[in-house]
């Protein structure tokens, strides 16, 4: 099944003549549970697709469907709505809440959609991701890779359709980064999340179930799910 899809995806800076075309026409599709990553140069226009993805910002012309939904046929408070709902984030410098300990932030976006979480599930995410141990401190107190942890468990605990990784691994060294890595593959497979990750990195792109590339704001390879 086709849990996410672009069609003729464009989004233009500025006009005329001195426009910038950061994505130029992108056509892809994306199977529930796989592990996608993206890859290009820097400039290449991976930034721009993932917020178009993720509803961030709105195209210039063309379409994103997430779970069988044009996204931007909503308005402004139904996307944010269905953002919430329905895509996880991961960020590379962790965007955690510094006042809330681990536990609270993993749980936060749920209670946030006025929802209980589903505790099984979430205690399988956080067994899974090795934090049962910290669920009390506050992320100061945490590791770059550790941090990053509550970051994917956070994305993971609402179920959505699909979680966006932003150079998830950017600001860790190599070692940590592949257990990152490790785990969001692992999760991806023992949940089956479909996970659409932005890279720079062809070390850490080969570790996804699939690589699109990405050069001048058009798909030059992968495309096709
Ligand atoms: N807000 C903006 N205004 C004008 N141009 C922009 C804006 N955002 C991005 N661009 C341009 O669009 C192109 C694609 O940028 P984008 O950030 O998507 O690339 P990227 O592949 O994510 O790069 P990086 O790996 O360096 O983050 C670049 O030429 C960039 O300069």
């Amino acid at each position: 099944m086709i849990i996410l899809e672009t069609k003729d995806l464009k989004k233009y800076y500025g006009r005329g003549d001195t426009a910038v075309h950061a994505l130029d026409g992108v056509d892809l599709q994306v199977e529930n549970s796989q592990f996608v990553a993206v890859a290009g140069t820097s400039g290449s226009g991976k930034s721009t697709l993932l917020h178009l993805l993720g509803g961030l910002d709105r195209p210039t012309s063309g379409t994103v469907t997430v779970d069988g939904k044009e996204i931007f046929a909503l308005k402004d408070e139904e996307l944010t709505i269905f953002r919430r709902r329905k895509i996880g984030f991961v960020f590379q410098n962790y965007n955690l809440v510094p006042v809330l300990n681990v536990y609270e932030n993993i749980v936060l976006p749920i209670q946030l959609d006025g929802n209980e979480p589903d505790k099984s599930y979430v205690d399988q995410i956080i067994s899974t991701l090795g934090l049962e141990s910290k669920l009390n401190n506050l992320p100061n107190n945490l590791s770059g890779g550790q941090q990053q942890r509550v970051a994917i468990a956070r994305a993971l605990a609402s179920k959505p359709a699909i979680v966006l990784a932003d150079e998830p691994t950017g600001n860790l060294d190599s070692r940590t980064s592949q257990d990152v890595m490790g785990l969001l593959k692992v999760t991806s497979e023992k949940f089956r999340q479909t996970i659409v990750m932005i890279t720079h990195n062809e070390e850490i792109a080969q570790l996804a179930d699939r690589i699109v590339r990405i050069e001048d704001g058009r798909i030059v390879g992968g495309a096709r799910a």
